[in-house]
C-alpha cells in the first residue's frame, strides 16, 4: 500500500473515464525505440515464453536490431503534432469529453492512458484519485478481447489500485467487438470512403495478429475478430466472396492466427484483381499497424504481385459517428453513477470544465 493524504469529509466524489490504448515511441528514432520495445516485449502477456530463455533473445538480438529498424518505418508516418496513434487517442479524448459533458451535464473527468510508455497507467489513475476521483471506468481501446492488449492493459490497472489505500470503484468495458454503434460507424466510414473513391473488388479486413497457441489457451480474439466481420460484412450487404478476414503483424517464428494478411494481399494480387480496398476494424486509431504496415507496405504486396488499385480505408480516428458510439458505450456503462442529485460545486465544477474544453477546440 502506497501512502496517501488524511480523508477528508465533506469533499463530493467525481466520475472518471480512462480510456486505455497500447502506446507509442515518443520519437521515431531509434534511441527512442529501444526502451518502448524493451517494455512493451517484457510484458508476460505480450511474449508468453519462459522469461530465462526470452531474456537472452530480447536482450541479446531484438534490441540490437529493432529499434533502428522500427524508427525508419515510424518515420514514414509521423506526424508534426506527434506519434498517429497518440495523436489520434487525444483527439478522440476531448471529443469524447466534450460528448458526455454535453449530454450528461455531469462534471466527469475524462483522461486516456497508454499501457507501454507515456502517458502511463499508473501516473493517470493516481492523477485522477487526486482530482477525487472515487469512481473509475476504464475502456481498453481495442475492440476485440486479447490478452495480449485488453488484458495487459486491466491487469496493469488493477495492480496500481491494488496499491491504494482507499481503493476506487471500478469498471471495465472488456470488449466492444459486437457493439452495434462501433459496426455502425466503421460500416459508415466505409461507405463514406466508397461514396468519395468508387467501390473494390474485394474488401480485406485486417487485424492484428496473436500467437496461434492463444487460441486453444483460451484467448476469445479470433472468434471476436470473425464476428466483427461478419456483423461489418452484414452492415455493408457484402456476400461471403466479397471480403476477407485475415491476421497482420506476425512477430517471431511460429504460428499466428491465419491466413497472414500479406499472403492474401499477395494472392489477391496474383489472380490480377483490380481494386482491393484494406480496412482494420481492430484499430481505433491509425498507427504504424495501418499506416506503414498496410498502407506501403501492404500495397507494394499487392501491386508487385500483379495487383492493380490498392486503397487503404483510414481507421474511424475521429469520424463523429465513432465518437458518438464511444460516447453511448460510456455512458451506458456509467448508469447507476452519473444520474444522481448535481450538487452547486459539481454544476460550478462542470462549467469550468466545459470551458476549458472550448479553450481546447
Ligand atoms: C489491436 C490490438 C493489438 C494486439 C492484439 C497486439 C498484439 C501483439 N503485438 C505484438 C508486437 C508488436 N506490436 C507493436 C505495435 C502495436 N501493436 C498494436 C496493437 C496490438 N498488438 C498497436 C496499436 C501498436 C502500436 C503502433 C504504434 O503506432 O506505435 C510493436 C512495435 C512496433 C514494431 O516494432 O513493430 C510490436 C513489436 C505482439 C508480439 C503481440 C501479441 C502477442
Ligand atoms: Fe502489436
Ligand atoms: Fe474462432
Amino acid at each position: 500500500m502506497l501512502p496517501e493524504p488524511a480523508y477528508q469529509h465533506g469533499v463530493s466524489s467525481r466520475v472518471g473515464v480512462l480510456l486505455i490504448n497500447l502506446g507509442t515511441p515518443d520519437a521515431p528514432t531509434a534511441k527512442a525505440l529501444r526502451p518502448y520495445l524493451k517494455q512493451f516485449l517484457s510484458e508476460s502477456r505480450i511474449i508468453e515464453l519462459p522469461r530465462w530463455f526470452w531474456w537472452f533473445i530480447l536482450n541479446g538480438i531484438i534490441l540490437n536490431t529493432r529499434p533502428a529498424k522500427s524508427a525508419r518505418k515510424y518515420e514514414q508516418i509521423w506526424m508534426p503534432e506527434g506519434s498517429p496513434l497518440k495523436v489520434h487517442t487525444e483527439r478522440q479524448t476531448a471529443l469524447l469529453a466534450s460528448f458526455l459533458q454535453e449530454q450528461t451535464q455531469y462534471p466527469l473527468i475524462v483522461e486516456y492512458a497508454m499501457s507501454i510508455g507515456t502517458p502511463s497507467i499508473k501516473d493517470k489513475l493516481w492523477r485522477m484519485k487526486e482530482r477525487g476521483c472515487d469512481r473509475i471506468l476504464v475502456l481498453p481501446l481495442f475492440p476485440q478481447y486479447a490478452a495480449s492488449s485488453s488484458g495487459c492493459a486491466l491487469e496493469s490497472v488493477f495492480c496500481e489500485l491494488g496499491k491504494m489505500r482507499n481503493i476506487p470503484a471500478l469498471r471495465t468495458i472488456k470488449h466492444f467487438h459486437d457493439d452495434a454503434g462501433y459496426i455502425a460507424a466503421l460500416a459508415k466510414n466505409i461507405e463514406d470512403y466508397w461514396a468519395e473513391h468508387g467501390r473494390p473488388d474485394k474488401l480485406v479486413m485486417s487485424f492484428h495478429g496473436v500467437p496461434r497457441k492463444t487460441l486453444d489457451a483460451g484467448d476469445p480474439y479470433h472468434c471476436e475478430c470473425h464476428k466483427t466481420g461478419r456483423l461489418l460484412a452484414e452492415a455493408l450487404s457484402l456476400s461471403s466472396g466479397q471480403y476477407q478476414v485475415c491476421f497482420q503483424s506476425r512477430f517471431g517464428f511460429a504460428k499466428w492466427l491465419s491466413p497472414y494478411t500479406s499472403e492474401i494481399l499477395e494472392e489477391l494480387g496474383k489472380q490480377k484483381l483490380k481494386r482491393v480496398d484494406v480496412v482494420c476494424p481492430g484499430f481505433v486509431s491509425d498507427c504504424l499497424e495501418t499506416l506503414e504496415e498496410i498502407a506501403i507496405e501492404g500495397k507494394a504486396i499487392f501491386i508487385t504481385a500483379g495487383g492493380e488499385d490498392f486503397h487503404y480505408i483510414p481507421s474511424l480516428n475521429e469520424h463523429p459517428e465513432w465518437i458518438q458510439a464511444l460516447g453511448e458505450m460510456v455512458r451506458a456503462n456509467l448508469s447507476g453513477w452519473i444520474n444522481q442529485h448535481v450538487t452547486e460545486e459539481d454544476a460550478e465544477y462542470s462549467r469550468k470544465l466545459a470551458l476549458q474544453l472550448g479553450a481546447l477546440q
